[in-house]
């Protein structure tokens, strides 16, 4: 089996695309046990909202949503030739407006009785299927979800009749390159805003058909290419240049969140309906990581039938974050410790060599993992106070179960009215000892006062208040943790992943301050444009285990096969080769004496033999956002041609124990 497959970040996605699964009461677990049990039972009913504005209790939000729809399934290639050509039309009834997406083979209706409300129960949108193939409901939800528009205003009421109940608005594609939200706001009570698409096959090779849109007939806009993202250096996305068939593989990461089973479940919808788990009739392979890679592989194997393929989280939360260090232009950047900076975030061009480092994946719980090369790590620390503990406490304490508004409310909060700063304490600054007076001395140390009757000139506290608190107190937490880790193996760069950060300002801002704050000034928090992804990420570059397939022999791993599709690809675009032996890291040096594990690889080999492939239009320095590439990777933009191959090794990634 070919392992082939694109991959599709796009920043202006990730938080809109945000779902939620509600099924009666039940526990997720259940609830997928009885989605697959209870597959052509009408009943069955699936409502999905975004949990951004969802604060009910029984629903479990879905953070990966997006991403894990893009890269295990994205490929735009495969939307579109899979789904969109197989002639259907979707015809959408807005204020007695028509508007239509024409393909050829199903049609779907929707009856519009309120639109200017966003309750789902006013719009009603009839999904009559007519197609065996490409009709289904998780067609049209994935591609929904993947174009972002399926969000909280998107309600969605499911049945396995295929009646569809949703205010879905617009064009599942759309050459707009407005956020998710103004793209809403546009099609909202206005039918002509929806899009057509042509049926161009967006292959690897197809360079000429990007970003090329016009007007059709009827004056709606037939896009050949994927919608264009903001100019803005988060929506870039990451495209691998080996798309040339349906997808194959598939990558899941399920983390100690519910949201990855809300993921999961639609994941299984969708590859049990569309057959994707089998291959010529046969059940075929699929890439899970995360702690649900273990806790579910039963469910998986019995329900579809399908092997699963266990990837070590570790493991792939590396080759993720080694993959955007060594391939992304301007994946990884700085963010201003100091509150209210105009322009807080400094991006770095390129990293030339990141080893070592020490990365700090904060999800539900934190993991700290020093990595020395590309092939060798250890996870050196953890602790339990991570993004799960922000989550439950601030649910606890302030009410709301939606991790978006609590963000939103540490905006507006005041935590010295909850927390015992060095002033309240010594009525000044402890500067023989550094303190300042407005050093958080203990978090949340002031509410006993306050409880109590004392300090009666303070304010009361907010449920801002607490939740600006928690996410101090977390963060900072993290951040000396992670200080001290550096420390302890003599590291000047960490990087900070995991969805706890997932771009927000404040949460960034406390970890910069703290790190600044401990290594007075020596040491910068960096952090990844797409560090919630490094884990799934990881998992779709996982080396290829079928290695007893003859037709697939072991030399053959899919990211072998992927760098010499690269490089071919740059060959007959001529680019301008350049070989470098790049340097070592510039911190090998800083290595203490004290580390406590032998690198059983050989570091120098891989580090020094490293080509570096550069297409000559794209120079260091140069603006990538929203360019054309000539190098002919779709969506390039110079990002997939500033990739640099990593050495075409046969050894796994070594653990070091
Ligand atoms: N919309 C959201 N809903 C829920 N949690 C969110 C959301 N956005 C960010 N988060 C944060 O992300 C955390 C989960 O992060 P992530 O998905 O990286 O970890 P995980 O894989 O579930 O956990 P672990 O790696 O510990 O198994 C949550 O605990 C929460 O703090
Ligand atoms: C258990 C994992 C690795 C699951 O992702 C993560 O939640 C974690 O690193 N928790 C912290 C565990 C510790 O205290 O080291």
């Amino acid at each position: 089996m070919n392992w082939e497959g694109s991959f599709f970040l796009s920043e202006s996605q990730r938080h809109d695309e945000d779902i939620t699964i509600k099924t009666d009461n039940s526990p997720p677990e259940d609830n997928i046990t009885q989605l697959l049990t209870n597959n052509n039972n009408n009943n069955n009913t699936l409502r999905l909202s975004s949990h951004k504005k969802n604060t009910n209790t029984d629903t479990c939000s879905s953070p990966l949503t997006s991403i894990l729809f893009n890269i295990v399934f994205h490929p735009h290639q495969y939307i579109q030739s899979h789904y969109f050509d197989n002639n259907s039309t979707f015809t959408k009834t807005t204020n007695n407006t028509s508007t239509s997406i024409t393909t050829t083979s199903s049609t779907a209706t929707s009856n519009n009785n309120n639109n200017n409300n966003n309750n789902i129960d006013n719009n009603n949108i009839n999904y009559n299927s007519n197609s065996s193939n490409s009709s289904s409901y998780s067609h049209y939800i994935y591609s929904s979800i993947k174009e972002g528009l399926l969000t909280n205003k998107y309600l969605t009421n499911i049945n396995n009749n295929n009646h569809y109940n949703s205010n879905m608005s617009s064009s599942p594609l759309s050459t707009s390159s407005a956020s998710i939200d103004d793209e809403i706001e546009n099609t909202e009570g206005e039918g002509d805003h929806s899009h057509c698409i042509d049926n161009n096959n967006n292959n690897s090779n197809s360079h000429n058909s990007r970003s090329s849109s016009h007007h059709n007939e009827n004056n709606h806009i037939v896009s050949s290419s994927p919608p264009k993202h903001a100019n803005n250096n988060k929506d870039r996305p990451i495209n691998l240049p080996n798309q040339s068939s349906p997808i194959k593989h598939f990558a899941l990461d399920i983390g100690g969140t519910l949201a990855k089973l809300v993921v999961l479940m639609i994941v299984l919808i969708f590859i049990i309906e569309n057959k994707l788990h089998l291959e010529d009739g046969k059940p075929k392979m699929v890439r899970v990581t995360g702690g649900g890679a273990y806790k579910y592989a039963d469910l998986f194997e019995q329900k579809l039938g399908c092997t699963l393929v266990k990837e070590d989280e570790m493991h792939c939360l590396i080759r993720g974050t080694n993959f955007l260090l060594n391939n992304i232009h301007r994946e990884s950047y700085t963010y201003s410790g100091q509150i209210n900076q105009p322009n807080p975030k400094e991006f770095v061009d390129k990293v030339e060599n990141p080893y070592p480092y020490l990365l700090v994946q904060i999800g539900s719980g934190v993991s700290v993992i020093r990595v020395d090369s590309e092939t060798s790590f250890q996870r050196v620390d953890g602790t339990s106070l991570g993004g799960g503990t922000f989550w439950g406490l601030c649910s606890l304490l302030t009410g709301t179960t939606d991790f978006d508004e609590m963000l939103e409310m540490t905006k507006n909060g005041h935590s010295n009215n909850v927390d015992l700063v060095v002033g309240d304490i010594y009525g000044t600054d402890y500067s023989k000892v550094g303190l300042s007076s407005d050093t958080i001395a203990s978090s949340f140390g002031k509410i006993i006062y306050q409880q109590e009757g004392q300090m009666q000139q303070e304010a009361k506290y907010s449920r801002e208040d607490i939740a600006q608190s928690l996410l101090k107190m977390v963060s900072n937490n993290i951040g000396q943790i992670a200080y001290l880790n550096s420390q302890r193996y003599g590291l000047n760069k960490i990087y900070f992943g995991g969805f706890f950060i997932r771009d927000h300002p404040n949460t960034m801002q406390r970890i910069s301050f703290a790190i600044d704050f401990w290594s007075k000034g020596k040491t910068k928090a960096m952090f990844l444009v797409h560090d919630g992804y490094l884990g799934a990420l990881g998992a779709f570059l996982g080396p290829s285990e079928e290695k007893n397939n003859e037709a697939e022999p072991e030399h053959e791993s899919w990211l072998k096969r992927t760098t010499r599709e690269l490089q071919r690809l740059f060959t007959t675009s001529k680019p301008e080769v350049v070989i470098t032996n790049q340097k070592q890291g510039d911190n090998n040096n800083n290595t203490p004496t004290t580390s406590t594990t032998t690198n059983t690889t050989n570091n120098n080999n891989t580090s020094s033999s490293r080509t570096s492939i550069r297409s000559s239009n794209h120079s260091d320095g140069l603006e990538f956002d929203d360019m054309p590439c000539s190098c002919g990777g779709e969506f390039c933009e110079g990002l997939v041609c500033k990739v640099v191959v990593p050495p075409l090794s046969t050894h796994p990634i070594q653990v070091l124990k």
